[in-house]
């Protein structure tokens, strides 16, 4: 069986220690109550907390690359995203593709002039559409969405989702899905970890 992410022993503080393994192309989902350590988990793969184990991307390991160059390949995409910058192409990749960027904009029901908007004027959920446009644009191997739909309404929601299986299908990507939301749940079904206390309690599919 394929492994695209294959974590071992991974351990902070406040989370662990656990195993997991991601096929190429699997949307995985992780649930569990607020304060179950959801966030830790992701940010500890995409090594924005220490953390100690082995993690591996398609047989490379972790350790063996700089922090920025993993974080590119494994991202992180909070539900706040952030920006600095003023118009909203300052913060896309140097080289990225016009091309790729509009065909995601349609995918999320932004227009081409977004990319020319200034940040200060961007509603929370245009931040989390254009925050994935981003990240993809980055052609990340392993995405790690921390409740991406928090700030959409259904419809949005669901352009999101369908993005995202698109990415993952095109690019034999992988996700790491956090949500709250039980109809979003039974939408994205799959494979479904739940998080309770730092631990690892269920690993299974819907
Ligand atoms: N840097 C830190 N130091 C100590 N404790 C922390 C730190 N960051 C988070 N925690 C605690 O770890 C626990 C898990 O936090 P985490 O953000 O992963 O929760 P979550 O499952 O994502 O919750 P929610 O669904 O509310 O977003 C919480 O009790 C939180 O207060």
């Amino acid at each position: 069986m394929d492994r695209l992410l294959d974590v071992r022993q991974l351990k902070t503080a406040q989370l662990g220690p656990l195993d997991l393994a991601v096929q190429p192309g699997e949307l995985v989902q992780v649930t569990g109550a607020s304060g179950a350590g959801k966030s830790l988990l992701l940010r500890a793969l995409a090594d924005l907390d220490p953390s100690t184990g082995e993690v591996m991307l398609n047989g490379e390991a972790r350790d063996a690359m700089l922090p920025v160059q993993w974080r590119r390949r494994v991202a992180y995409v909070p539900a706040e995203t952030a920006w600095w910058g003023e118009r909203v192409d300052e913060h896309l990749p140097a080289d990225f593709s016009r091309e790729a960027a509009l065909h995601l904009l349609e995918q999320v029901a932004l227009p081409e002039a977004s990319l020319g908007w200034e940040v200060e004027r961007l509603s929370s959920g245009e931040k989390q559409r254009l925050g994935l446009v981003r990240a993809l644009l980055n052609r990340p191997r392993v995405l790690l969405l921390d409740e991406p739909t928090a700030n959409l309404d259904l419809e949005n929601t669901k352009r999101i989702e369908r993005a995202v299986r698109a990415y993952l299908a095109e690019e034999e990507a992988a996700a790491l899905w956090v949500s709250h939301d039980t109809l979003q749940r039974q939408r994205l079904g799959g494979r479904i970890l739940t998080i309770r206390d730092g631990q690892l309690e269920v690993n299974a599919w819907t």
